[in-house]
């Protein structure tokens, strides 16, 4: 047996820095050598991801025991280091490029293929071979190759003739199944031009792309996000991606220049009853960097300054600094009195600074960390952070007190900002939640108001009485608070100022995103708003998702170079040829009957048409189940394909219905039977008519498997739709490859759309509009009636209510359909019963 070879032993190497033994790695190794085909990139990916999951997986399923070469176990004492390091090695990854792979080119690579293998083999004795990750199948359970059944990996058929057991019986896989190799390139004219996915997304994984979907996408376009990793949030940056990123209660305070914010004085000044603005002097930032300077006691931590002194009424009082010597400094103080107030200093021109207002300010980081970091929950809010910061300031300060002062910490807005933001005019309207409600009885009584900003601490009602003696004041106030815009935390609930903004414009919820207004009521009960999302038009990949909309990737045969004009108006053109040479819509704009009723009934009675079965579905993979379950089957659907920008005809070709958006007026309302909030239209629609298209991220997914399992598990209302209309002209698809569009935090109006079963009045049809590719491909919802003004919109998911792994939450249908399927199970679910 010669030396491993370069790249076996490197692998070895960087896992003996985990912790792991050559005996752990080498058979894993090699059965995964065996799985991937010897495709060293696939085990190297993510810092060999692959290989340090199969190790502990064989130790798991081994008990804590090693592995020797033999396959026997031999006791190890503990993988809990070993996944410490691991851990930390994720956390490496956050801030490092994964381990990088050896670099070796093409021509060395092959040869080393052959060289690992035999080292591995010779190295090895006979293993069984165990499908190492969710990419590979499970022995025993996994269908064999697609040669042995013929309806596996490509094979179409109705779905009656769903298989009931795909397993080869022997509970070894022969073959293994790479992803790469399994993968068929049947859309040749389409791929011919296209880049390998694999390339395109080797990214680090630090460089995550968060990609616009609605417009042609190039490498320089992609924009960058840093991996947030489950368990760490996000916290305002300046828009570096660098760093910004903290493991979840962590109070970290990063360089902020977010404002000035300054601790008022002891008499500091509120409105007062009739609502008069307190008055306040402007601060020099020159004064209170002087101020900081003084305090500084030279390790960091600082003593207050006799700027910072005014609010800590003489107790034991503390500062933290956070100093950055040319812009900000950041200074959290703490008092007696059980204040903690944040004051940041931004070291600007005195003359030429005024102080913005804060709540400005907040929305101003808000859209920028938005723009860093692309996906932000849609309650993200700059005040919760700073709120966030002196609650942990308090809970570690107080440290035994900790568990008793959740909730109770608030940021009390200086009362200028409030009144700016128009807090005052927007509290009759507010949402039935508790911050609103705790506002509105604030407007009510104008001095409660005064104690947000009257530093009361925990002084209980004299100090309050303090406070609203100090509303009264209408003096100014010494010159050097004038600006300063005070975020005074306390230890009483209180306001929150980013609790203030309504989720949603009620006269438009897509906030002019749309070419209509589309409006939101309900007439039913006393909720105002749907849950928080936001509104986007458009499609946009989450992370991981493979959307490439290089135009190279458009043949001639896909597009329309040569028309001009309406499309519709001359012979069919090549982007006719997808729907049998002929147009899909009609010069109305409607999809024709013929093609219409297909999609309809594919819909209403999918058994009578094709399906597909995927020999390794990328459902079941998600799951990272170790046993997969087989393929349930997906229908081979019908395509709309419409002219794009590579092709010579103008926006207004009649083959461009989709890309155009939303015509008809639509309007989102609460459903009184039960369904939360619905879709209706305000328009009569004739049969065919376009209404709107699904919109959400896309994701991969196993990316919506974690959402499911970790964000939403208790969320009443799902919204995620397979885009798996073409999962059936290719071979295995890489994760990447295979989407999905999730409407749950970024969509459109139709995420309200409810279900209904059977006679939905909605139809969903896939159209292709960027890309040949037909991984990604736009969901648009025709007519499949006339429908009339006020009439609800509907579609039917497709749910199966017993299957309890569909991606949609099951849930107890209202449809109200006289062929509800829901219905007929509970009836045959009690016949049974009364059977018994
Ligand atoms: C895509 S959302 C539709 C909008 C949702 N009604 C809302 O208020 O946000 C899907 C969810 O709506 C509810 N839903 C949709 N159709 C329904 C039906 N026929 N019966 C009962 N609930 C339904 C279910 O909670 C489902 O998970």
């Amino acid at each position: 047996m010669g030396p491993p070879p370069p790249r076996a032993q490197k692998a070895m190497n960087v896992m003996k820095d985990f912790g792991f033994s050559t005996r752990d790695v080498k058979p894993v190794l090699k059965e995964l050598m065996r799985v991937y085909e010897n495709n060293w990139e696939l085990i190297e990916e993510n810092g060999y991801q692959v290989l340090i999951d199969r190790i502990l997986e064989v130790q798991d399923s081994k008990g804590t025991g090693d592995t020797n070469q033999d396959g026997t176990v031999c006791n190890e004492p503990d993988t809990e280091p070993v996944r410490k390091r691991l851990k930390k090695q994720d956390e490496m990854q956050i801030s490092s490029p994964m381990l990088a792979s050896d670099g070796l080119g093409e021509s060395s690579d092959k040869k080393q293929k052959s060289v690992a293998g035999d080292f591995l083999d010779t190295s090895i004795t006979k293993r069984n071979m165990v499908p190492v990750s969710p990419l590979m199948a499970v022995g025993g359970k996994e269908p064999g190759p697609a040669s042995e059944h013929p309806l596996i990996g490509g094979e179409m058929l109705p779905q009656s003739s769903h298989l009931e057991d795909r397993d080869t019986g022997s509970g070894e896989r022969d073959e293994p199944v790479s992803p790469l190799i399994a993968r068929r390139q049947t859309r040749a004219s389409a791929r011919t031009l296209q880049s390998s996915p694999t390339q395109d997304m080797s990214e680090s994984p630090l460089g995550r792309t968060y990609r616009r979907l609605n417009r042609p996408l190039n490498e320089s376009m992609i924009e960058k996000q840093p991996k947030i990793e489950p368990g760490t949030e996000v916290i305002p940056g300046t828009g570096s991606a660098a760093v910004p990123l903290r493991i979840k209660d962590e109070p970290v305070i990063d360089e902020v220049p977010i404002a000035i914010v300054r601790p008022p004085p002891p008499d500091m000044d509120v409105a007062d009853d009739e609502g008069h603005q307190p008055q306040l002097t402007q601060t020099t930032s020159s004064e209170s960097s002087k101020g900081t300077q003084n305090a500084d006691n030279g390790n960091g931590n600082r003593k207050a300054s006799p700027a910072n002194a005014s609010c800590e009424k003489g107790k034991t009082s503390e500062l933290v600094s956070v100093h950055k010597p040319s812009s900000s400094n950041i200074n959290v103080a703490s008092s007696g009195t059980g204040e903690v107030n944040i004051s940041i200093t931004c070291n600007s021109d005195p003359q030429n600074f005024h102080m913005p207002n804060l709540d400005t300010v907040f929305k101003m980081v808000e859209e920028r960390c938005l723009k860093s970091y692309k996906f932000l929950p849609p309650d993200f809010s700059v005040m919760k952070v700073m709120k966030e910061i002196c609650q942990c300031v308090w809970e570690m300060g107080s440290e035994s007190n900790a568990s008793k002062q959740e909730n109770i910490v608030k940021l009390a807005p200086a009362l200028d900002s409030l009144k700016k933001s128009g807090v005052r005019n927007m509290l009759d309207g507010m949402p039935e939640c508790s911050s609103f409600d705790s506002l509105k009885s604030d407007k009510s009584e104008g001095s409660k108001l005064v104690q947000m900003n009257g530093h009361c601490g925990n002084q209980g009602v004299n100090e309050n009485a303090k406070c609203e003696r100090r509303g009264k004041r209408k003096e100014p106030l010494a010159p050097e608070d004038s600006s300063s815009n005070s975020l005074v935390v306390s230890q009483q609930p209180q306001v929150a100022l980013g609790d203030v903004r309504p989720p949603h414009d009620v006269t438009d919820i897509s906030r002019g995103e749309e070419r209509i207004r589309i409006s939101l009521v309900n007439d039913v009960s006393s909720e105002k708003y749907p849950s928080c999302f936001y509104y986007i038009p458009h499609n946009m990949a989450y992370q991981s998702a493979y959307v490439n909309f290089s135009l190279a990737r458009i043949g001639d045969e896909d597009c329309c170079s040569d028309c001009y004009g309406d499309c519709l108006a001359a012979i069919p053109c090549a982007c006719a040829r997808e729907t049998g040479g002929e147009f899909a819509y009609t010069s109305d704009s409607l999809v024709k009957d013929a093609f219409l009723d297909e999609c309809i009934s594919m819909n209403r009675e999918p058994q009578k048409h094709q399906q597909y079965y995927c020999k390794v579905c990328p459902l079941e993979r998600s799951k990272k189940d170790l046993s997969l379950a087989p393929c349930k089957g997906h229908l081979v659907r019908k395509f709309i394909k419409e002219c794009w920008s590579k092709c010579g005809c103008n926006k207004q070709c009649g083959n461009r219905v989709v890309q155009r958006g939303i015509t008809c007026n639509l309007q989102v309302f609460f459903t009184p039977e039960g369904k939360g909030w619905g879709v209706r239209t305000l328009d009569e629609l004739p049969k065919g008519s376009f209404v709107c298209e699904y919109v959400g991220e896309v994701l991969t997914n196993t990316e919506l498997y974690s959402r499911t399992v970790q964000s939403t598990g208790n969320a009443k209302h799902t919204y995620p739709v397979l885009l798996d209309a073409d999962w059936g002209s290719e071979g295995v698809l890489k994760d990447e490859e295979a989407l999905c569009l999730d409407a749950t935090f970024y969509g459109n109006v139709a995420r309200f759309v409810n279900h209904r079963c059977f006679d939905a009045n909605l139809v969903e049809i896939p159209v292709e509009v960027e890309t040949p590719d037909r991984h990604y491909y736009h969901l648009a919802f025709f007519t499949t009636r006339k429908v009339e003004p006020y009439e609800e919109l509907t579609w039917d998911y497709g749910i199966d209510f017993d299957d309890h792994g569909h991606p949609i939450k099951a849930f107890k249908c209202r449809c109200g359909s006289k062929f509800c399927r829901d219905m007929k199970r509970s009836k045959a679910r009690s016949k049974a019963v009364v059977m018994k």
